[in-house]
């Protein structure tokens, strides 16, 4: 166990209480920024947030508090903001943030540049060390104490084992990795494939259409990602496969549930407005689209998802077309000379 130390957590939503809460649990003292002052006043008084973790106690150690200025005292940060605020909220602060160890929990790309969180952390505090924590992370499974492992990934060495030392616990297991672009990009993919499966179960179509997209959907991030330079081999772990397969297969996960009340016949915004959370992959899912069409990267499940939610294209016609696009081979990666 580490010594205790103060830590600081940017966004208390659902996963950044999560968060809050195992590192208070490890004995550290969190400052827990809130962008609303109700909210942090129902944590102080209640210790409950009924919005977004309803029935879960919040550790006496997590002080939530609107300020900004105090929540950037501590030197390490951890940032569980939707990615469309990300840039804004922090950049007020940029400058206390240099040199600082700050750990993105944000799983999203930003529209128009397609950076990554962490590399809007780098691009607003050059001189901080930066890291990108990303895993199969349900925050209510994480806050109910289900035995969880996640990935810190930084290429500086000190960022993950501060990391690991702070948040390893009896349930909640802490793993390295120095690719921190493969990581961040597998958590970021992944959410375009959850509402996809959501959708194919409100369709209440079988298993093996299931475990076909899941499957499809992991050769195509790699594709992707590997045309962006990422290392294939960090989608076999947690941050890929991992984060892939819970995220397709839980109702608790946002973007299944957009996908599933699609499939149940709502709009998107209906989808979205009854959630009332954030679901980074409908985002994600339009600057994927666009990268992948201006890069020229064969990405059919994208292509389909898009055609439908934006394209008013009916679910029929683009099953149609995956079902009987032309046959290709498995494994992307695997020589298929003479094939
Ligand atoms: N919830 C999870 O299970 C989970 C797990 C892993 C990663 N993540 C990622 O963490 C990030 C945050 O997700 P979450 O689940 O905590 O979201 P959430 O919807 O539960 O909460 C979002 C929080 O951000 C605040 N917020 C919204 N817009 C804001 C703005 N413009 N300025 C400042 N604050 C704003 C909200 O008030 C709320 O406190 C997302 O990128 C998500 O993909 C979530
Ligand atoms: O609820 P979601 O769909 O945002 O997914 C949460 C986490 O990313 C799962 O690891």
């Amino acid at each position: 166990m580490s010594s205790k130390r103060t830590v600081a957590v940017i966004g208390g939503g659902s996963f950044g209480t999560a968060l809050a809460n195992l590192l208070a649990e490890n004995g550290h003292k969190v400052l827990m920024w809130m962008r609303d002052a109700q909210q942090a006043e129902i944590i102080r008084t209640e210790r409950q947030s009924p919005r977004y973790l309803k029935g879960i106690s919040i550790h006496t150690d997590v002080e939530p508090t609107t300020d900004l200025a105090k929540v950037i005292q501590p030197d390490l940060l951890f940032i569980a903001l939707p990615s469309s605020a990300l840039r804004d909220v922090l950049k007020p602060i940029a400058d206390e943030l240099n040199n600082k160890i700050l750990v993105s929990m944000t799983k999203g790309i930003e529209a128009n540049t397609f950076l990554l969180m962490s590399q809007i952390l780098q691009e607003l505090a050059p001189q901080a060390k930066i890291g990108v924590l990303s895993g199969p992370n349900l925050a209510r499974e994480i806050a109910e104490h289900a035995l969880t492992a996640t990935v810190i990934a930084s290429e500086d060495v000190t960022v993950c084992q501060q990391v690991q030392q702070v948040l390893h616990s009896r349930t909640f297991r802490v793993y390295a990795s120095n690719d921190r672009y493969g990581v961040e990009l597998g958590g970021a993919l992944k959410n375009v494939y959850a509402i996809m499966s959501g959708m194919t179960v409100a369709l209440g179509m079988g298993e093996n259409t299931r475990a076909t997209l899941i499957t499809r959907a992991l050769a195509e991030m790699t594709r992707f990602a590997v045309k962006l330079g990422a290392n294939p081999m960090t989608f076999l772990g947690l941050a890929g496969v991992g984060d892939l397969l819970v995220t397709c297969n839980s109702a608790k996960s946002r973007n299944y549930q957009v996908g599933y009340a699609i499939g149940q016949g709502l709009s998107l915004d209906e989808a979205v407005s009854r959630l009332g959370e954030v679901a980074e992959g409908v985002n994600t899912l339009k600057v994927l689209k666009a990268k992948s069409d201006e890069l020229g990267i064969y990405m059919p499940l994208v292509t389909g998802l898009y055609a439908i939610i934006f394209g008013g294209m009916s679910l029929e016609k683009v099953i149609e077309k995956l079902m009987l696009a032309e046959p290709k081979t498995d494994v992307d990666f695997i020589s298929t000379e003479g094939f």
